[in-house]
């Protein structure tokens, strides 16, 4: 089946970085994409600025699509399952975008022979760098996986894992986007101390975070090599890392991961 209409049940952070990266990266057209929502406002917000059908009726959406984001938060999942079940048809492909719904709760939500994906997105999909990934069920066929496979990567990279691994994402996927915001914060404020303009210290410190990540990406090399190239011996980076170290830097980032995992 060729994914042609898309649907949102709930439209908020991340479906609308997901439709936005659909839209101006993915080439798919506003035409396609249907959505629904609660409040007039998000419903007018989100029609004037992405051009997509918007409105309150879950079931029409549900009956319309044939992929089906259900994108509101984790624990209106059962609600809004129980709302929409008997409008999707069986050939419809079911994303989970929600924190630690399960394949098995989802087959005991629909039916055995649903088809699903649950996937882990994160907003960076706004601008066509997210990351999704994603676990189908059994009753995806291989075509049906590289269809969500090719309209994943329309707003970013998407990876395929198994099923075990899903729980463990969120910490380095689909929650760190915003560790990486606190950071680039925390060093546009060390450069206010400094006496650095707030708005160049915020253009300084997030080409350093975006560049470095290129580098990561481009050069195929290891963080700690490319570290090691930064650091004079005797200079003044090695002086800022040991502080760090001191600090407990890397300790909190993985304290950090395993808070978001029991969560
Ligand atoms: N934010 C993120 O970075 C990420 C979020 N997620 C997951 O995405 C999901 C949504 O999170 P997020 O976008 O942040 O949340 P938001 O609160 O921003 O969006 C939730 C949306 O659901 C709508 N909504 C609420 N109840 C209903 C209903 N009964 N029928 C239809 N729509 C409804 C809300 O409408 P209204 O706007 O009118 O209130 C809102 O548009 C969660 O499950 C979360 O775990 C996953 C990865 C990253
Ligand atoms: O904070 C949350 O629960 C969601 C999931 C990943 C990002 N936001």
């Amino acid at each position: 089946m060729a994914i042609r209409k898309i649907g949102f049940i709930g439209c908020g952070q991340m479906a609308q970085s997901i439709i936005n990266g659909m839209i101006t990266y993915g080439g798919y057209s506003p035409e396609q994409i249907q959505a629904t929502a609660v409040s007039e406002e998000t419903i007018n917000y989100v029609t004037d600025k992405f051009g997509i059908h918007m409105g309150q009726d879950n079931k029409k959406v549900a009956a319309e699509s044939d992929i089906l984001y259900l994108a509101v938060k984790p624990y209106l999942y059962q609600d809004v399952i129980e709302e929409v079940r008997s409008q999707v048809r069986e050939e419809t492909i079911i994303v989970t975008i929600a924190v630690g719904v399960t394949l098995r709760e989802m087959a005991s939500l629909f039916s055995q022979n649903t088809k699903v994906v649950r996937t882990m997105p994160n907003t960076p999909a706004f601008v066509g760098e997210g990351m999704t990934v994603y676990s189908p069920n059994s009753n995806l066929t291989e075509k049906d996986i590289e269809d969500v496979q090719q309209l994943f990567s329309s707003y970013g990279k998407a990876e395929m894992v198994k099923e075990s691994l899903m729980d463990s994402v969120p910490g380095v996927s689909g929650s760190s986007p915003a560790y990486v915001y606190l950071f680039i914060e925390a060093m546009a404020d060390g450069a206010v101390k400094q006496g650095i303009p707030r708005e160049l210290a915020y253009e300084l410190a997030t080409q350093a975070v975006y560049g470095a990540a290129k580098m990561v990406k481009e050069t195929g090399l290891h963080p700690g090599e490319l570290k090691d190239q930064v650091t004079t011996p005797g200079g003044a980076t090695i002086r800022a890392l040991s502080s760090l170290e001191e600090d407990g830097f890397r300790g909190a980032v993985i304290r950090a991961m395993d808070h978001c995992f029991k969560k």
